[in-house]
């Protein structure tokens, strides 16, 4: 790996405007044959995206991808977003279980448009059996495969029948990977994007380590045709964590998906729960992003998103935590 650096260091350098007004700019993007209104997904985690918040989201023409820990919900979500003419974008993770759901969907002619396997350490056989074995049981599905970190593994996923790899090894705000392991592309995760996207021959998504808008532009500008969010949309009146009110002010419990409180129990925990403050309605943050993103293009030069892919950066500093505290 030569440059090494992080979303806090870099400044994406301006070129002329070709725009009268922001708002000619298209911050559209088209993945796995759907066209949605920005390149943005809320984690597929419990605390970030429920039915009732995959259902906005759809209707409202934005991606998600509804998380895999009520396993028991997952026909009838799938059921119920179809039958509204939506699509449906489930999670799956590699144990035996899951191997009989997908042969279960197939048998009942169910298929969702989106599968994404959602596992810590996606660069493994195992990975690569499940999106296989969906591949074979439903072919028509989208598969997104991760998360990884290395050009390597998104060669081999790809190779394995992904349709899209996700990437990103614990920059996360609740994630401790990085600090219980010393692995992971935290502190890095925009350098290791651009060296996975050089290696891609199919979409990425960058997952993990917003902590504002333009983090976005610099996802994309480096390879990203998708990008997941879990902190910035875990503060939202809808979204599914507990509420809580501390010294006059709300806040909104945000855990990791390998935290204690999301396995109940104290085992191989790479997680942890933090309060986010709370911050309103998600339509609103997502108006936002879309101006600032438009805002973004035009200065990229260009009305289109692809504008960001090509402007010229420069390095401004190096962090390791990307802002983040253990506890
Ligand atoms: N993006 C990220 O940086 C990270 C994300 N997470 C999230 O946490 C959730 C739980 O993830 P995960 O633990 O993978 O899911 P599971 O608990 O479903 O584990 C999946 C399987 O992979 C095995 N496994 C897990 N980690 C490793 C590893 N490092 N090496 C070898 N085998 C492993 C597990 O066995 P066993 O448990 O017995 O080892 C199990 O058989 C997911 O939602 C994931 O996205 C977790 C950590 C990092
Ligand atoms: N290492 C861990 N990573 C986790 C865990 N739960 C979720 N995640 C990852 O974080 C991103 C969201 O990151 P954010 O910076 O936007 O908040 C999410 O999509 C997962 O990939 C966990 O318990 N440990």
């Amino acid at each position: 790996m030569e440059n090494v650096f992080d979303y806090e260091d870099i400044q994406l350098i301006p070129a002329k405007c070709i725009v009268k007004s922001r708002s000619e700019c298209d911050t559209s993007v088209t993945f796995g044959g759907r066209k949605f209104k920005l390149p943005v997904v809320p984690a597929n985690m419990q605390t970030i995206i429920d039915e009732k918040i995959a259902l906005q989201l759809a209707e409202d023409g934005y991606f998600y991808i509804m998380h895999r820990f009520q396993p028991e919900k997952r026909i009838d979500f799938i059921k119920d977003m179809q039958e509204r003419g939506l699509y449906a974008s489930i999670s799956v993770g590699v144990k035996e279980e899951e191997y009989r759901f997908v042969e279960e969907l197939a048998e009942e002619n169910l298929t969702p448009e989106y599968i994404t396997i959602d596992i810590a350490h996606g660069h493994s056989n195992q990975v690569i059996e499940m999106i296989q074995h969906i591949k074979k049981h439903l072919p028509n599905s989208f598969v997104i495969a991760g998360n990884v970190g290395t050009p390597e593994a998104v060669r081999e996923l790809e190779n394995a029948g992904a349709d899209a790899t996700k990437v990103g090894i614990g920059p996360g705000k609740v994630c401790i990977t990085k600090i219980k392991t010393g692995f992971g592309t935290g502190g890095w995760q925009l350098a290791a994007l651009r060296w996975c996207a050089k290696a891609a021959s199919k979409p990425i998504i960058a997952d993990g380590g917003i902590r504002t808008h333009g983090d976005i532009a610099k996802s994309v500008r480096f390879g990203a045709s998708m990008v997941m969010i879990g902190s910035l949309f875990a503060g939202h009146e809808e979204s599914p964590g507990e509420t809580v009110e501390k010294d006059g002010k709300l806040f909104k419990e945000y855990f990791g998906s390998a935290s204690e409180f999301q396995k109940g129990e104290r085992k191989n925990v790479e997680g942890k729960k933090m309060l986010v403050e709370h911050r309103g309605a998600l339509k609103d943050t997502l108006t936002e992003m879309e101006q600032d993103l438009q805002s973004s293009i035009s200065y990229a030069g260009g009305n289109k998103l692809d504008a960001i892919r090509n402007v010229d950066y420069v390095v401004v500093k190096n962090s390791i935590f990307n802002g983040d505290k253990v506890y």
